[in-house]
């Protein structure tokens, strides 16, 4: 495990306001050494994991956004190679920052970035517990334009601390820090349909051929190190192609599940009409306008890896996002300040990936059930 000192002044940090000032250093790597001052407040931590390419830097910053204001890389004069996002009250970090290997060093042993055997666990672990505990850390910064290990950057502890990324479940110690965590489960079809539209669209540069390899070459390990973390999750946000649409394997429309797991401190599972019950609904017409192949809501219990869980599900895809409150009225425990905030949250982010379906809906009540978990947990200090 790694050795650290901790070193306190007064100085003002670049991302959080005045307050006592800790700094964790980690004596097993040279950090510069910076003075900073933070609030001594705890920090309330999220857990996302999913596999690469599965949404998660999409989903966290619709979630920072969510949680109060946008969310944007640190300040100018910052490593333009940061993962980071920060918003006046989240701060979302990238877990591939804990890669022990570079882009080189991966491929000279022939491994691949899911493999826990090249994750500093250990300065993960210390890091996240110290900025819970209210302490800055200097944490390390893996640059996936350039593949190198960049010179650390400043994390100051946020109100609500998100941790992003292939393991965020996978080793105990960090698991047990989680307040709350998500696990974004999306089937193999939707998996390569994102891939193709980010590697050889958005990014470009790849073939389908390399698309297709990559995936494979990454699935042994997925299946042994990533995919496993979702028994652990408090909730799931499964992403499968669509019912509606027989044979279709463009997944353009997807068939979305939330899973919530009952009995979570301080997270009361979202449901459909009524608590308990088991409810197929097709709520297209006059009060929700569709265009093929239409929508369908269902909602019941069900058991996941041993637990109780309740099950809200969304196939389909809405054609006028303001229409949304039709079903926003029909589910309850949705933690919203106000009627039609769901709603309000959509349009907010209509822009962002996702938005006209039941994944920018189940991620937008996620987000909500956060802020509500970080609210309780705050009151009851
Ligand atoms: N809900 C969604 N609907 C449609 N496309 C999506 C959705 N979420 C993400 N995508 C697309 O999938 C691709 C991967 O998304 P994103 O970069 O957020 O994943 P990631 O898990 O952060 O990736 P990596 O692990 O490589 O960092 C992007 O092209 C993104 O636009
Ligand atoms: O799985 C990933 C992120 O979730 C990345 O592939 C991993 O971090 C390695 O990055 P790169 O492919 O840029 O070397």
């Amino acid at each position: 495990m790694a050795a650290f000192t901790v070193h306190t002044s007064a100085a003002t940090s670049p991302y959080s306001p005045a307050g006592t000032a800790i700094l964790l250093r980690s004596r097993s790597r040279a950090y510069p050494t910076a003075t900073i001052r933070v609030s001594c407040s705890k920090t309330v931590v999220i857990g996302v994991a999913a596999d690469s390419g599965c949404g998660k830097t999409t989903f966290t910053r619709r979630l920072a956004s969510v949680l109060g204001g946008g969310a944007e890389p640190p300040r100018a004069g910052r490593n333009p190679g940061s993962n980071t996002l920060v918003s006046d009250t989240t701060t979302v970090i990238c877990l591939d920052d804990y890669h022990s290997l570079d882009r080189v060093g991966r491929k000279a042993k022939g491994v691949t970035a899911l493999d826990p055997r090249f994750v500093d666990f250990d300065l993960m672990y210390e890091q996240v517990r110290a900025i819970k505990e209210g302490r800055a850390v200097e944490k390390p910064v893996y640059n996936h334009v350039t593949g190198l290990l960049d010179p650390p950057e400043l994390i100051t502890p946020p109100n609500i601390l998100v941790i992003k990324g292939l393991h965020p479940m996978f080793d105990e110690r960090v698991r047990d820090l989680l307040d709350f965590s998500i696990y974004l489960d999306i089937s193999n079809e939707v998996k390569l349909a994102w891939k193709i539209q980010r590697d050889m669209g958005e990014r470009g540069g790849h073939s389908l051929e390399s698309i297709k390899a990559s995936i494979e070459a990454r699935k042994p390990d997925f299946e042994a190190y990533i995919e496993p973390q979702k028994q652990y999750a408090d909730a799931v946000i499964e992403v499968l192609p669509t019912q509606l649409i027989p044979g279709d394997d463009e997944c353009k429309v997807v068939r979305v599940k939330l899973i919530m797991k009952e009995g979570v401190e301080h997270f009361a599972p979202v449901h459909l009409f009524d608590e308990g019950s088991t409810v197929y609904w097709i709520p297209c017409g006059r009060k929700l306008s569709c265009s093929y192949p239409g929508i369908r809501f269902a909602y019941g219990f069900d058991t996941y890896f041993g637990h109780e869980v309740s099950v809200v599900e969304m196939d389909g895809q809405f054609d006028k996002l303001d229409e949304l409150i039709y079903v926003e009225t029909h589910l309850s425990n949705l933690s919203t300040k106000f009627y039609g905030e769901v709603t309000q949250q959509m349009l907010r982010h209509a822009d962002v990936p996702g938005s006209n379906n039941g994944t920018g809906l189940f991620q937008t009540i996620v987000g909500l059930k956060i802020r509500d978990l970080y609210e309780q947990i705050v009151a009851r200090r």
